[in-house]
């Protein structure tokens, strides 16, 4: 994708994969103005994945965007994305219990609300682990608004690849061979 960001509406709809400097991959997609979903490849939590996040979604200046929620888990996400720069500022605060239980949240967390609040309420919240990493952008979609073929399954190790590779999607960015 080679556009060129400057509105709020140039963002919304865009899917991206990234990198943080730790080596974590994350993928993330701005669903619409106030929802957001993303799947985990790398790093603390990777296979977990979740949708329709509500998220405060923001554009600071012409083409730098904030995007900052709060998860069933009690993790609290802030992220600054610079597509134009192709980069990303990301701080995630977690609490203790994901820090000594991360597999509990490592699956699709709409189907397992009810374990993420009582384990936020059963262990131990502080003190919290705060992560806060520079990435760097290895694709960017534009998958347009509320596409739910973007992130609707568990991630699998080529995914990126094949993402990256446009195996994954079709001309109209539905999900290729679901
Ligand atoms: C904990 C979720 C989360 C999602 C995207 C991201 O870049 C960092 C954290």
């Amino acid at each position: 994708m080679t556009k060129k960001f400057e509105t709020l509406d140039d963002f919304l709809g865009t899917h991206f994969i990234y990198t943080y400097d730790n080596g974590w991959e994350y993928e993330w997609y701005a669903k619409n103005d106030h929802t957001v979903d993303y799947r985990i490849h790398g790093g603390m939590v990777a296979g977990r994945w979740v949708t329709d996040q509500e998220a405060n979604i923001v554009m600071l200046t012409a083409g730098i965007y904030n995007i900052s929620w709060t998860e069933p888990t009690g993790t609290d996400v802030a992220l600054d994305f610079l597509p134009n720069e192709n980069k990303i500022h990301g701080t995630i605060f977690f609490p203790k219990w994901v820090e000594e239980h991360p597999e509990i949240t490592v699956t699709y967390q709409n189907e397992h609300i009810d374990l993420m609040e009582e384990s936020r309420e059963k262990y131990e919240t502080y003190p919290k682990l705060v992560v806060p990493e520079f990435a760097k952008i290895t694709y960017m979609g534009d998958a347009g608004q509320n596409n739910e073929d973007v992130i609707s399954e568990a991630p699998y190790a080529s995914m990126p690849d094949d993402i990256r590779a446009g195996k994954y999607f079709d001309e109209n960015y539905k999900r290729v061979n679901k």
